[in-house]
């Protein structure tokens, strides 16, 4: 896929993930047109999201309209808060065996009392499209083909696309999470990256942060990674969203990365918003694909 991005001197590269996510749903929209050509599937995602979490509630309408703009079919499931862990497993059971469904995606986080592990456990591994579950996770460890968690397949793409080849890049990634840091730490590994992983407990994570060629933030602590944190040059991916109050009381969405201090020294980074967010729905959609490829074709097809 071509590269886009807006640049001006002694200023990085802008990566827009937000033209890279739009031209890869209009690729998947013809594959779902070819695909229903050859075997009359359309491929169906279900989304299920339990609480009134807002910020949840925007992302689950999105992910539907994106999977309408894709052509594939979708299916939503808001439940109530208090919707119980058996309740929510029986649910999930039924989609595991319903032919229409391809994939299924338990929005995070659950409210208190429901169990994200078991919960995501549940999910048959061909069609969990979060990539979240033992099965996949196992695989991606092992370096075997799979489902990839969204959000770390869409930096990869992003940074296979920008950066060209990863082998032997120094690459950082700040957070350990199951949904972004491990998985990312795990891809960049398999691209040839010496990866560092900085966490609650890392001693120094600035000085680390200076060696690395790619640096991937994922903490959820916005303005966390200063300038000082940067190497002059380096990809600097940023995957946190926070929403802040300005002082004259409106709102804005800003990273974990000081943004306009960082934008002086790295060679190239993501913004936010319109950086890593709208790759993460587009890489649902490229699992949703991928996911019902192998469920009608039996093919192999993982990433
Ligand atoms: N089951 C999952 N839960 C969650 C995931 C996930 O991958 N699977 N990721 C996040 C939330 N998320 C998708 O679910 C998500 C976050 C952000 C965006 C996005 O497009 N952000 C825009 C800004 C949107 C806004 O205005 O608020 C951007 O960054 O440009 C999409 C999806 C946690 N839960």
């Amino acid at each position: 896929m071509s590269v886009s991005g807006t640049s001006t001197p002694g200023e990085a590269r802008l990566i827009d993930g937000k033209g890279f996510a739009n031209r890869l749903t209009q690729d998947i929209a013809e594959d779902v047109r070819t695909f229903y050509a050859r075997h009359q599937v359309t491929p169906g995602l279900a989304v299920v999201l339990v609480g009134n979490d807002p910020a949840s509630e925007v992302y689950v309408r999105n992910k539907a309209l994106q999977t309408h703009r894709a052509g594939m079919r979708s299916f939503m499931h808001m439940l109530p808060e208090t919707t119980s862990q058996e309740e929510l497993l029986a649910l999930i059971g039924r989609l595991n065996v319903d032919p229409e469904i391809h994939g299924i995606l338990v929005q995070l986080p659950l409210p208190g009392g429901l169990d994200p592990v078991a919960v995501t456990n549940a999910i048959d591994p061909r069609k969990d499209v979060d990539g979240l579950g033992v099965v996949n996770a196992g695989r991606l460890a092992l370096g075997l083909p799979g489902i990839v968690p969204c959000t770390p397949l869409g930096c990869l793409l992003l940074l296979k696309s920008y950066v060209g080849d990863l082998r032997g890049l120094n690459a950082m990634v700040v957070g350990a999470s199951n949904l972004v840091g491990r998985p990312m730490a795990q891809l960049l590994l398999r691209e040839g990256c010496t990866v560092t992983v900085a966490h609650i407990d890392t001693r120094n994570p600035q000085a680390l942060a200076r060696q690395a060629d790619i640096l991937v933030v994922a903490t959820g602590c916005s303005g966390l990674v200063t300038g000082e944190w940067i190497k002059p040059g380096a990809t600097v991916i940023d995957v946190g969203i926070s929403r802040v109050r300005l002082d004259n009381g409106k709102t804005r969405l800003v990273g974990d990365v000081v943004f306009d201090e960082a934008r002086r020294i790295a060679g190239q980074i993501t913004p936010v918003p319109g950086g890593v967010g709208p790759m993460t729905i587009a890489c649902l959609l490229r699992n949703t694909m991928q996911a019902a490829r192998e469920l009608v074709e039996g093919a192999g097809g993982g990433v």
